[in-house]
């Protein structure tokens, strides 16, 4: 029988911390490590943190966006990557923010969580203003194969709140419900369903019981600092996974110095949170 996800991602984070890294090849990063803003250029970089990252940390978070825009090539350097990631023991977050009617969900599934599909993760972000019902597909394959659905509930952007924090008759916000759900999935099923929520700023949410991953982007480039996370995180913790991309990407392109970059980040993460 498969672990679900949060005991994957509880078990990876109790042998290499919970900071989980995003590979995020912005053209500007690119220039920076003196490559090209091509295929080739990406692939060269995604390879560099790859090596650097696989043996430190225990998530990854390649941003889909980033490799999509060169293409069959780039999405061939994703593919490549979730390989070589996957062989070095990093459990990966697929940041492809998906969502849509339930049929089309079921592709995006197949896509991201398929164990047959090259470009499997072990989870995959989804957007849930399709109604969160409409993500079930992906959330079903995930409960079957062990892996996640990480769903928005309040974005790390300052243009999330308006949407996400809008209250029904009862008083209730949007990314509550949304939280809500997700608990009320986790406590029945296997726990498949992690969320999004930025560690910018106070979120304004009850996370007690959520029983799976809480994504907290926005670290270092959008702010937030390892002693943030205590703040706006409270007593809930437990499975909560920091993400930083720029911070650490900025380090190279020599992938030593990522490699050191993303392990003071870890340890500073760690630190501030035990
Ligand atoms: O609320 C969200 C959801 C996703 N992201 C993604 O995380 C990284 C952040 O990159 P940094 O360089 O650490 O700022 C990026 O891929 C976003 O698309 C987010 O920032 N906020």
């Amino acid at each position: 029988m498969t672990a679900d996800f949060a005991t994957r991602v509880a078990d990876a984070v109790a042998r290499r911390g919970r900071l989980c890294v995003g590979i995020d090849p912005h053209a500007q990063l690119l220039a920076s490590w003196g490559l090209t803003d091509d295929a080739a250029g990406v692939r060269a970089f995604t390879e560099t943190v790859v090596a650097a990252i696989g043996p430190h940390i225990a998530v990854a978070k390649p941003q889909v966006a980033f490799y999509e825009r060169h293409g069959s090539r780039g999405v061939a350097v994703l593919e490549d990557a979730l390989t070589s990631l996957r062989e070095a023991g990093v459990l990966v977050i697929a940041d492809a923010k998906r969502g849509d009617i339930g049929s089309t969900m079921a592709a995006y599934a197949d896509t991201w969580l398929g164990d047959a599909s090259p470009l499997r993760a072990d989870a995959v972000t989804a957007s849930p203003y399709l109604g969160v019902g409409s993500l079930d597909p992906a959330v079903e394959l995930a409960d079957a194969t062990g892996r996640g659905v990480v769903v928005l509930a309040r974005t790390s952007n300052p243009e999330g709140g308006g949407l996400q924090t809008a209250t029904d008759a009862a008083g209730r916000t949007v990314a509550q419900s949304v939280v809500d759900a997700a608990a009320r999935h986790n406590a029945d099923g296997p726990a498949s369903i992690g969320l999004v929520v930025g560690a910018t700023r106070d979120h304004g949410l009850d996370l007690t019981g959520v029983g799976g991953p809480v994504l907290a982007p926005g670290l270092g480039a959008q702010g937030a600092t390892p002693d943030d996370l205590a703040r706006v995180f409270r007593g809930a913790t437990d499975l909560l996974l920091p993400s930083a991309s720029r911070q650490v990407l900025a380090a190279g392109p020599d992938g030593a110095a990522v490699a050191a970059a993303a392990q003071r980040l870890r340890d500073e993460v760690e630190t501030a949170l035990s």
